[in-house]
């Protein structure tokens, strides 16, 4: 069978039939999920396209077991390999706390820039969920990915770094309101006018081809002016300036109302949005965690920035049950480069116990089933994920919050899954 790569032409996938994609199995659960998720989304393809498709699958190391081998947390060819493939799927990677190596998920999106953190956010009938109407919790988060203050600039407490960069805050800048200069770690927040562009860019594109309502630009603009209120400012002005006949800003709401008065202004909106426009407003982000539990209904496409969007996604998966269940992908969609991964992290206490759901990094293959064009084995796979948690047969962490359910193991999972496509 011919192995095949991925290509980009014009801004479109060219997605042979044998496509090799990389994968990295993780760290923790990473090889329990990986194995139980590889299979069930084999079984799809195989079922939707009667072996006329298959993905062949290359192992890249990353993490754990790339150190192990090689003497390297990130081994360089693992990044060759991504890029010459397009295309590539990831099993979650640890990252120390305090201290050690940074963050290899954050290597792998920045090394790649893939600037869009997708994450999808919908109930599956029957998850079990905190709150009374998952079922109206339907977001897609478009998190900035490349910068912010996960960008990992940070200066340890007592380094020379750390006493260079506040001398010269202080002496330079004239900050005089560090409140304790000799014992402060200092880490450094770069949001550009670019980053944020192609972010709320992508999202209003999202929103435009997928028929959203609304996309929410979410940011502390109120305390972080030049970063998260620049933030807010360039994404108003990317959807006014870009997609001005698509579009109705909040922006816009304000100039009507504080020239011709609110009813104006509410009229203005009122005949955008019955004519198909998408609304373009934004929260700051500590009302918008409210808000999204007690009325998401009101929310649709969110953009927003690195590590708001890291808390909004585990708070949103927890809505709809959790984030054994939330999938997600790393995108370019300039280059077409993409990574999809899991939301979760390894779940150390559970690695290797062959007990975890499996939900997240098969959601995330979903997603890039989709991505490819091979609706039909996405589909299959969403089908059976609903059918087989109607059927109450599931892993842990559904089974100890469902009555009457049936607990699993991730593999037994996976053939659960397998029989009811
Ligand atoms: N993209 C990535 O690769 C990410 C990596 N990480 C890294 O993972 C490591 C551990 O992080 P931690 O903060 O503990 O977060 P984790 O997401 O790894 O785990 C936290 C808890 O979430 C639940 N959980 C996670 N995955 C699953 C699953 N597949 N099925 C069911 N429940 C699940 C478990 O809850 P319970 O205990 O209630 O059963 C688990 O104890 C850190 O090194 C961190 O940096 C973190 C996030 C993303
Ligand atoms: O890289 C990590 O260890 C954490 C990343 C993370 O939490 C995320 O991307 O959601
Ligand atoms: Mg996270």
């Amino acid at each position: 069978m011919a192995n095949d790569k991925i290509v980009v032409e014009n801004g479109v996938l060219n997605v042979p039939n044998n496509p090799v994609i990389p994968f990295i199995e993780g760290d923790g659960i990473g090889p329990d999920i990986w194995a139980a998720a590889s299979r069930v989304i084999d079984a799809a393809v195989e079922k939707a396209y009667n072996g006329e498709k298959k993905i062949e699958w290359l192992e890249v190391l990353a993490g754990q077991k790339a150190f192990d081998k090689t003497g390297e947390w990130l081994p360089q060819e693992t990044l060759d390999k991504i890029n010459e493939y397009l295309i590539a799927i990831k099993g979650p990677l640890t990252t120390p706390i305090g201290g050690g190596i940074r963050s290899l998920n954050v290597a792998l999106r920045q090394q790649l820039d893939l600037y869009v953190c997708l994450r999808p956010v919908r109930h599956f009938e029957g998850v079990p969920s905190p709150v009374k109407r998952p079922e109206d919790v339907d977001m897609v988060i478009f998190r900035e990915n490349t910068e912010d203050i996960y960008a990992g600039i940070e200066y340890k407490e007592g380094s020379d770094e750390v006493k260079k960069v506040i001398n010269f805050l202080k002496t330079e800048m004239g900050v005089n309101k560090i409140r304790f200069p000799e014992t402060s770690g200092i880490g450094i927040k770069p949001v550009s006018k670019e980053g944020t562009e192609r972010l709320v860019r992508a999202a209003i594109n999202y929103a435009i081809k997928e028929g959203r309502k609304s996309v929410t630009l979410v940011h502390k603009g109120n305390i972080m002016k030049f970063t998260e209120g620049a933030f807010k400012s360039w994404g108003y002005a990317v959807a006014e300036n870009e997609f001005a006949d698509k579009t109705f800003t909040w922006n816009q709401y304000d100039a009507i109302k504080e020239e011709k008065g609110q009813e104006a202004a509410d009229k203005a909106q009122e005949e955008a949005l019955s004519a198909g426009k998408i609304l373009i407003k934004d929260s700051i982000a500590d009302i918008f965690l409210q808000q999204i539990l007690t009325r998401p209904k009101e929310f649709d496409v969110v953009a927003t920035m690195n590590l708001n969007g890291d808390y909004i996604s585990d708070a949103l998966a927890a809505q709809v049950g959790g984030i054994g269940i939330a999938p997600g992908a790393n995108i370019n969609y300039v280059s077409g480069h993409a990574i999809f991964e899991a939301t979760h992290g390894t779940a150390p206490k559970y690695a290797g116990l062959d007990k975890v759901n499996p939900s997240s990094v098969l959601l995330s293959g979903v997603l890039m089933l989709e991505h490819l064009g091979w609706k039909e084995a996405a589909d299959l796979i969403t089908a059976s994920v609903e059918n087989t948690i109607a059927s109450k047969v599931v892993t842990y962490d559904f089974a100890r919050l469902m009555d009457g359910a049936k607990e699993v193991k991730t593999s037994e999972f996976a053939d659960e899954l397998i029989k009811n496509m």
